[in-house]
C-alpha cells in the first residue's frame, strides 16, 4: 500500500531495512537529536516501536513528545541521527495536531473521502466500523464545523484511523471524550493492536491506558527518562520517574 495524499498519512520516505534489535517490522527513532534554534526538544534518543504492542508515552510539559510524534510521522526531519522504519510500505497513521477535516462535509462523508485517499482503501464496513466503535454514529450526519469538542476528537481519531495504518500515533485520544465512548475507544485500539499493529497513545493521563499498556516509555526535557514495561500501578511508577 503506497501512502495517500492525507493529511492524516505521513510518508515512507524515511523507511529502512533494519530497526535496531533486529526486529524486522518496527518503527524507531535512532540516535535522534532534534534541535529548534538554540531549543533541543530531544537529545540523543533512540526508541523503538514494535508490532502488536499498546506503547504509551509520557513525559511533562514541553518535554519532547510532539516532536517525537512529529518525527515519527515524517513532518519534520531530525537534526542528526535517523528515524527507521523497517517496511517501507508500512503506514503510519496519527491524529496529534488541530482536528483537520472538511468543515462543511458531515462527519460519514469526511471518513469516505479520506478513504477514497487510500489507494488500497479499506472495506466499505471499515468506516461503518470506525462510526459505531468511536461512538461516531450520533453525529455520523452532522456537519464537521458544527460538532462538539469531543465528537471532533473522535472524527480525528476516526480520519488516523481510517486507513488502518500499521502505526497509528494517537496525542490524547480521550481528550474531551466521554466516559461511555471512553472505554468503547479503549477498548477498540486494544483490538486494534492485537491485529499486529503497533498503537502509541501520547497522554499526561496515563491511568486510563493502565490496562492496556504493553510498554512505556517516560521522556523529560528531551531524554528518555525509562522505557520498559509498565507497572501495576503506573501512576506511582510515573511520579517516582519524575522525582
Ligand atoms: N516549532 C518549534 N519551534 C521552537 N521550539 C519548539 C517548536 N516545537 C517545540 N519546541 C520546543 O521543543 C520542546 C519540546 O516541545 P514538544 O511540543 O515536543 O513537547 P511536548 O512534550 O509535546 O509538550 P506538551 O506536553 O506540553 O504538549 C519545548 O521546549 C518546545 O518549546
Amino acid at each position: 500500500m503506497t501512502d495517500a495524499d492525507s493529511t492524516h498519512d505521513a510518508g515512507s520516505d524515511s523507511a529502512s531495512r533494519d530497526a535496531p534489535d533486529g526486529d524486522d517490522s518496527s518503527l524507531a527513532l535512532v540516535d535522534v537529536t532534534k534541535r529548534y534554534g538554540e531549543t533541543t526538544a530531544l537529545e540523543d534518543l533512540s526508541l523503538e516501536f514494535r508490532p502488536g504492542t499498546f506503547h504509551g508515552l509520557i513525559g511533562p510539559n514541553g518535554s519532547g513528545k510532539t516532536t517525537l510524534f512529529a518525527l515519527l510521522a515524517g513532518l519534520t526531519q531530525p537534526t542528526s541521527g535517523r528515524i527507521e522504519r523497517a517496511d517501507a510500505t508500512a503506514d503510519v497513521g496519527y491524529s496529534f495536531q488541530e482536528p483537520r477535516f472538511y468543515p462543511s462535509l458531515t462527519v460519514r462523508e469526511n471518513l469516505e473521502i479520506f478513504r477514497g485517499f487510500v489507494d488500497d482503501p479499506p472495506p466499505d464496513a471499515w468506516t461503518e466500523t470506525l462510526l459505531e466503535e468511536l461512538r461516531l454514529e450520533p453525529a455520523a450526519d452532522r456537519r464537521a464545523d458544527e460538532l462538539s469538542g469531543g465528537f471532533r476528537k473522535k472524527l480525528d481519531l476516526g480520519l488516523a484511523l481510517i486507513k488502518r495504518p500499521q502505526y497509528l500515533l494517537l496525542d490524547e485520544p480521550l481528550a474531551d471524550v466521554d466516559d461511555y465512548s471512553r472505554r468503547r475507544i479503549t477498548s477498540f485500539l486494544d483490538s486494534y493492536r492485537e491485529a499486529d499493529r503497533t498503537v502509541v497513545v501520547s497522554t499526561h493521563n496515563v491511568a486510563a491506558f493502565a490496562d492496556q499498556l504493553d510498554r512505556l516509555s517516560v521522556v523529560v526535557d528531551g531524554d528518555l527518562r525509562y522505557d520498559g514495561p509498565p507497572a501495576e500501578d503506573v501512576v506511582s511508577q510515573y511520579r517516582t520517574l519524575l522525582e
